[in-house]
């Protein structure tokens, strides 16, 4: 599944019965805790790195991008926003922006 379709599915469960599904129920509950699940799996995505575990990793990989979108979801910020803030960077080394903070 391309992030644009989750990102779109997560979209559409906004205000959907909370009993029918998982992101309209973690929606529900607010944005606080889709903040709070989001850094529980970012955690364990970093634990699966540290121990080498390849499937592991892809595994928590994927729940820390679905709770990166749910969580931002809740204060209604898209894919497509964050999208328009990596395209903002394109072409602008890391190392000249670090080095235009300083
Ligand atoms: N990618 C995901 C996805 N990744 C993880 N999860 C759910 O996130 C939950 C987090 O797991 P945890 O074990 O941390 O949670 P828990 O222990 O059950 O909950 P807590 O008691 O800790 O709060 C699990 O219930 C997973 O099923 C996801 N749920 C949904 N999706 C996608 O979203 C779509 C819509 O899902 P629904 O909204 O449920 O229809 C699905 O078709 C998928 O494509």
């Amino acid at each position: 599944m391309s992030l644009q379709s989750l990102a779109a599915t997560i979209e559409a469960r906004k205000g959907a019965d909370p009993e029918s599904s998982w992101t309209a129920k973690l929606l529900a509950k607010g944005p606080e805790k889709a903040a709070q699940k989001f850094g529980e799996e970012a955690i364990e995505a970093i634990v699966e790195a540290i121990k080498g575990d390849r499937a592991r990793l892809i595994s928590e990989a994927a729940d820390t991008l679905y709770h990166l979108l749910v969580m931002c979801a809740a204060r209604d910020v898209t894919l497509g926003d964050i999208e328009a803030e990596l395209e903002r960077r394109e072409g602008r080394s890391g190392l000249d922006e670090k080095a235009a903070r300083s």
